[in-house]
């Protein structure tokens, strides 16, 4: 199998991977490391801790090398703290170049990133906001000449997910040279594939790890059915056997909402767990501070909602627990990734309700494997019931007396007036969207319906008409959609 050196990386390079433990390249930098070297824009998706950083930072480093310069190359990324662990990869293998990075992500100081900026860093990595933000408000800087455009975790960059990317983005392709080479990187890239083709025009490479199932093979994939009010009995009795059973033990807990992460985290915390909560809520310092604690194992458990979800890479990390069922497969995979890294073991463990089966067979159809059941003792779970349930409503009563909601509230409100929306008029538009949706999904069912009366009539079964309503009639095959 060639080495870094057959890759045509130099022998500076090499070396500094030597002394960070990578002894040979992993399949995506065997495929993307030559055709970036040779010029060319790639679209790299391999699973999750498959070693993708490296796979732009050295032969960036390299061209670096070659011609220095700043601001030579700019890498965006959809979270701060993602932000911070590449450039830390920068930093480390560019050692020997005395290479000059900065950070320019948002909840920092914008004057002192202001400055940074103007003292040319050789490679800028930013989060969209922060960076469109500066091109809007400053001339004491400029992306026209970088010689490279990273988009890691490029399909979210893309995507509108409640974080959306798009106007910002917008002002940042507008003020960066046609004449460049992109690389754009993600573990789910194919979703977005063709946006992603639009951006990356020059001779494009395309690697994608050729595996059967989309998850790592290391990972040892679980589900938990669970009734919902019991669904926190379960998760302390989980961490409990954890703590039990092993000796040097760390979990991420992934949860849909900020507010459920931070009871969550109140809640282990009053049963003496080490637990420290991530979210979008907590200011940046706190969220610096949290991921730092539970990097170096002072806390056990990090409870965090999606901020946490992509790109993090901490080795320790042995099990991902899923508290409410993702309702995407691509945030499941992510999620899980967050454990059985470079070729570690790790588990996965999503606590499934009655109304979750079928976001479990989306995600089994999506990652090509099927999860297994995990069986757990019950009468040890129904002995803690009550007394979890006690201490969760105690933390309820206690976030609401910090008028946790109305934060949030004004927190949302802020972003809208920053982002130069109405907050107003934007709670309208996105009442009346529910609306639509909820009418389209009606509607999808009343059709779904439909066709499986006619295929049952069809295939001859004497089916049952269904019963009418008073008033009511069984409706026709619809011929649209609703207006
Ligand atoms: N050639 C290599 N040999 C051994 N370990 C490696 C190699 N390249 C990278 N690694 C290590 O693998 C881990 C995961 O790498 P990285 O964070 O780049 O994964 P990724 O593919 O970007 O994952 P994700 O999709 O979750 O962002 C890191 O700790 C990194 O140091």
């Amino acid at each position: 199998m060639a080495g870094f050196a057959e890759l045509g990386l130099s022998s500076w390079l090499v070396e500094q991977c030597r002394q960070l433990g990578l002894k040979q390249p992993t399949p995506v930098q065997l495929g993307c490391i030559p055709a970036i070297l040779e010029g060319r824009d790639c679209l790299g998706c391999a699973k999750t801790g498959s070693g993708k950083t490296a796979a732009f930072v050295l032969p960036i480093l390299q061209k670096l090398s070659e011609d220095p310069y700043g601001i030579f190359c700019l890498v965006l990324t959809p979270t701060r703290e993602l932000a911070y662990q590449i450039a830390e990869q920068f930093r480390v293998l560019g050692k020997p170049l005395g290479l000059k990075d900065c950070i320019i992500v948002g909840g920092m100081d914008m004057v002192a990133q202001a400055l940074e900026l103007s003292r040319k860093p050789h490679v800028v990595i930013a989060t969209p906001g922060r960076l469109a933000d500066h091109l809007r408000s400053s001339n004491t800087f400029h992306i026209k000449k970088i010689r490279f455009l990273v988009m890691d975790e490029a399909d979210r960059l893309l995507e509108q997910g409640c974080t959306d990317f798009t106007v910002d983005l917008e002002a940042i392709l507008a003020a960066v040279p046609a004449r460049r080479q992109t690389l754009l990187f993600s573990a789910t890239l194919t979703d977005t594939l063709k946006e992603l083709q639009g951006l990356a025009t020059n001779q494009p490479f395309f690697w994608e790890a050729q595996a059967p199932v989309r998850t790592v093979e290391q990972l040892d994939q679980r589900y938990l059915l669970v009734p919902e009010k019991v669904k926190d009995a379960y998760l302390v009795h989980l961490i409990q056997s954890l703590q039990d059973e092993h000796e040097d033990w760390s979990v991420i807990i992934f949860t849909n909402t900020c507010k459920t992460c931070q009871i969550l985290c109140m809640m282990l915390r009053k049963f003496n767990f080490p637990a420290v909560a991530l979210h979008s809520m907590m200011k940046q310092k706190e969220r610096f501070a949290a991921l730092a604690r539970f990097k170096s194992s002072i806390y056990r458990i990090l409870i965090a909602t999606d901020v946490a979800s992509r790109g993090l890479d901490i080795p320790t990390v042995q099990v991902v627990i899923n508290h409410n069922t993702p309702g995407l497969p691509k945030i499941y995979i992510h999620r899980v990734g967050r454990t059985a890294r470079a070729g570690r073991q790790g588990q996965a463990i999503t606590l499934v309700t009655q109304y979750d089966i079928h976001l479990v067979h989306a995600i089994e159809e999506q990652i090509k494997k099927q999860l297994e059941e995990l069986v757990v003792e019950e009468a040890r779970v129904l002995q803690i019931l009550t007394q979890v349930n006690v201490v969760r409503r105690e933390c309820e009563i206690k976030l609401e007396a910090a008028h946790f909601d109305e934060k949030k509230e004004i927190n949302k409100r802020k972003q809208l007036i920053l982002e130069g929306k109405d907050p107003d008029l934007e709670a309208k538009r996105k009442a009346e969207l529910a609306k639509i949706k909820q009418k389209n999904r009606r509607f999808k069912e009343k059709v779904e319906h439909t066709l499986q009366q006619q295929k049952a009539s069809r295939a001859g079964h004497r089916a049952r008409p269904p019963r009418a309503q008073p008033g009511s009639h069984t409706a026709p095959a619809p011929t649209q959609g609703p207006a």
